[in-house]
């Protein structure tokens, strides 16, 4: 690139990607400071954040931060935003996100539609009778409405059957249940315990198989697990987290051979493409993830949540990628000014 642009950028949380990105890509980077964003600091090309936590936080203090951003923002119309918050706010709420992935082309029921969604239901307050009243059959995930950034909206409720959740009620779950007064209930899918994380940059996407749940067994019990501790790639290609954690109890960390290949034949590249286009054009966004089961026997593939700005770990070419994204912004933005 001949050209020098001005990249400024707000992260909350540091993203390990985005410290390669900066010294791959030979830009003007501005490390702006949420907490004092007062001050002028001239002209940005590009502004590049990822203030999630600011967008679920009650916290006066974050809400007084984001207001700072939003501001910010606002004085810097001349600036590409990526993303602008509009287009994240659905997707820190798991509600919300469903709405957003509904407008895509899913279907409940019918037989071509390019990825179905779990069954879900907003419960409020958690209980078994909302649990019973939503109509889901059992087993069901319950997920914090909360969808991102913090410690509470990764905590996942696996609720095998109506007589394991009475029996947990007045024990282990009334903290989880005091914690999360709304949370969205979604039917479990088996789907033999292989994920697919989709990693989406502009208009690359990327695929990547990891652990994720077991098909259950009847007479499983309540867990509570967090999302974000699931190992995250399989046994036999790095060390597991932590030892201590039983990971295999719950979670595929070693699935055969023969299934990871016959998992990844039903996910096909041009399929992964379209549904990454599909939800691309509907949330506008630049930078997100989403994530694949493809049901045990009936090979429904199946979306069950969307994350903004997600890790991108061991993703190849990320920072070309990304520079190249931030490049087309660019040269269509001087084609319309
Ligand atoms: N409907 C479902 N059926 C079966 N398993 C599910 C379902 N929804 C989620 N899971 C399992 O629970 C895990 C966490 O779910 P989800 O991705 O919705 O949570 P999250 O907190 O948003 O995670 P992340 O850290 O990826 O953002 C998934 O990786 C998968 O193993
Ligand atoms: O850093 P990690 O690789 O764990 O990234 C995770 C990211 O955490 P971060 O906050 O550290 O970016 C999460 O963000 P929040 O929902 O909490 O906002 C969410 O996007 C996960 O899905 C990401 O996991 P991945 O999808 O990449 O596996
Ligand atoms: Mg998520």
């Amino acid at each position: 690139m001949t050209e020098r642009y001005r990249i400024g950028y707000v992260l909350t949380k540091h993203i390990a990607v985005f410290d390669l990105f900066r010294e791959y890509a030979r830009q003007e980077f501005v490390k702006l400071d949420i907490g004092n964003l007062s001050q002028d600091r001239g002209f940005f090309d590009i502004i590049i954040h990822k203030i999630t936590k600011l967008l679920i936080s009650s916290d006066p203090d974050d809400s007084d931060k984001l207001a700072q951003f939003e501001a910010f923002l606002a004085q810097h119309p001349e600036s590409i935003v990526i993303d602008p918050l509009e287009y994240i706010r659905p997707l820190v709420h798991r509600g919300e996100m469903l709405r957003m992935l509904k407008k895509s082309r899913w279907a409940e029921n019918s037989t071509d539609a390019l990825f179905y969604l779990p069954k879900s239901a907003i419960v409020r307050p958690l209980s078994l009778e909302t649990v019973l009243q939503s109509g889901l059959k059992f087993p069901l995930v319950c997920k914090p409405i909360a969808g991102s950034a913090s410690v509470h909206s990764h905590q996942i409720l696996l609720l095998p059957s109506a007589e394991a959740f009475a029996k947990r009620l007045s024990g282990e779950l009334e903290d989880y249940i005091n914690q999360n007064q709304s949370c969205l209930l979604q039917e479990f899918v088996n789907h033999d315990g292989i994920i697919f994380k989709c990693f989406v940059i502009g208009n690359k996407s990327v695929h990547v198989a990891r652990p994720s749940m077991k098909n259950l067994k009847e007479d499983e019990d309540v867990h509570i697990f967090d999302s974000q501790r699931i190992p995250k790639s399989f046994a036999w290609e790095s060390n597991l987290p932590s030892k201590s954690e039983k990971w295999d109890t719950l979670f595929e960390i070693s699935p055969s051979q023969d299934m990871l290949d016959y998992k990844n034949s039903l996910l096909n590249e041009s399929r992964l493409n379209a549904i990454a286009t599909s939800i691309g054009r509907q949330s506008n966004l630049t930078l997100f993830g989403f994530d694949v089961i493809i049901e045990a026997s009936a090979q429904k593939l199946y979306i069950v949540d969307i994350n903004y700005f997600p890790g991108y770990d061991n993703i190849p070419d990320f920072n070309a990628e990304f520079l190249k994204t931030l490049l087309d912004k660019l040269r269509a933005r001087s084609r319309i000014n």
